[in-house]
């Protein structure tokens, strides 16, 4: 294997269990994995020197929730929201109508498409639903091209019942036939467990048949009320729960508690469920913001993800998730940015492979066209990803 120096990092900031910070640094790989961190002065000899011209680094950042296997537009349901109308659910039925209608070739162009976008925003490491197809058939094909894109693929049949099927006929569906067909693609099943999607009750039965399966679990909850969403995901020990806007004492509660056997300093122990914050969601919806101040001060692992998707989040900007989570959720800057990597990495439950710079774990490094990640909130809405690397090699930008 051929090792490569990045050298003339103006700061690396690693995203390991201590946050660390160093200055004038460099990073030596080799094939897929990094070998050595340090100051450039020490930094080791190496076959191939690259210049990153006094650039900052971090990890690509690991974007735990998307939707990105679908067709259609839901523009002017956003420009109605901004009129004043709420979300609802129902949306859903309107990508599903579209992408029902697109075929594989168009629907793995539109995803490879959102892939590429993803990964020049920094993003090297990427989860994506399914859930527009709720059908059999559907959600079988969306499964299938996700798996032949993506990192990970989550199982999400539980996202609308259809407008011609019984709420208790097409959960039974989902926890049997489809979830037999969709599961040599999948790694995770969630379920939108929330008014006008499904009950707590028929959530219980997507989580126990999905459980069964083998599967990893996560479930969207209490994103547009107070709801059971939280409590089920830490009794179910689901990997995360996401949206998580509207949180009671005992929900904030029950997350600190799922986290009780890990120790957050060594980052060892047994992971509990993490709150997967989607603040680009919130202010597109115009939901308040998740509470990430107060989950991360009760000892809950966040992450933050872009929740990619037409209906209620368009972007899979990351760094605009990180900037929001800092200005308007009181994160610090590096708190933000762990979120956006390690935490994502722990939400997927890839955290040894991906989501810090550290020797053994896979090169997965962005570099920012600014001199510290401080500007990833202190420029705000500027474009600053520069070239990313993905498993040691350059896969986006230009150095
Ligand atoms: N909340 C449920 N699902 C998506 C929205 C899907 C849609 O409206 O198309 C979300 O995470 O926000
Ligand atoms: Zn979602």
């Amino acid at each position: 294997m051929s090792t490569t120096l990045i050298t003339n990092l103006s700061e690396i900031f690693t995203a390991d269990a201590t946050q660390t910070v160093i200055k004038d640094a460099a990073i030596l790989i080799d094939g897929e994995k990094i070998v050595w961190i340090g100051e450039a002065a020490e930094a080791p000899e190496a076959d191939e020197t690259i210049d990153a011209g006094h650039r900052a680094a971090l990890p690509g950042w690991v974007d735990s929730h998307t939707h990105l296997v679908f067709a259609g537009d839901r523009s002017q349901e956003f420009v109605a929201r901004m009129a004043g109308q709420d979300y609802a659910a129902g949306g859903i039925a309107v990508t599903t109508a579209a992408t029902r209608a697109a075929s594989d070739y168009d629907l793995t162009r539109l995803l490879l498409g959102r892939a590429a976008e993803a990964l020049a925003g920094g993003t090297t490491y990427l989860e994506t639903k399914t859930g527009y197809g709720l059908g059999v058939e559907e959600e079988a094909r969306h499964a299938r091209i996700a798996s032949t894109v993506v990192d990970q693929v989550t199982f999400l049949g539980a996202h609308l019942v259809p407008a011609d099927m019984d709420a208790q006929d097409y959960t039974d569906l989902v926890c049997g036939e489809m979830l037999e067909r969709v599961r040599p693609y999948v790694q995770f099943a969630d379920v939108f467990c929330e008014r006008g999607a499904f009950s707590e009750a028929q959530s219980r039965q997507v989580l126990t048949a999905s459980r069964d399966a083998g599967l990893g679990l996560r479930v969207h909850g209490n994103q547009l009320g107070p709801g059971p969403g939280v409590q089920l995901a830490v009794e179910f020990g689901a990997a995360s729960v996401d949206h998580v806007n509207y949180l009671d004492e005992a929900d904030v509660t029950a997350l600190a508690g799922s986290w009780k056997n890990w120790d957050a300093g060594s980052r060892s122990g047994t992971a509990g469920t993490v709150a997967t914050c989607l603040p680009a969601c919130d202010l597109s919806t115009r939901q308040p913001l998740a509470p990430g101040r107060e989950l991360l001060d009760a000892g809950v692992q966040i992450a933050l993800a872009s929740n990619c998707n037409p209906g209620t989040s368009y972007t899979s900007s990351m760094a605009f998730c990180v900037a929001t989570a800092v200005l308007q959720m009181h994160l610090g800057i590096e708190e933000a940015i762990v979120a956006a990597t390690y935490g994502g990495a722990l939400a997927l439950g890839v955290q040894d492979l991906v989501g810090s710079l550290e020797v053994g774990k896979r090169a997965d490094i962005q570099l920012l066209n600014a001199p510290s990640v401080a500007h990833l909130a202190y420029r705000p809405g500027m474009n600053l990803t520069g070239p990313v690397f993905r498993a040691g090699t350059l896969a986006a930008g230009r150095l």
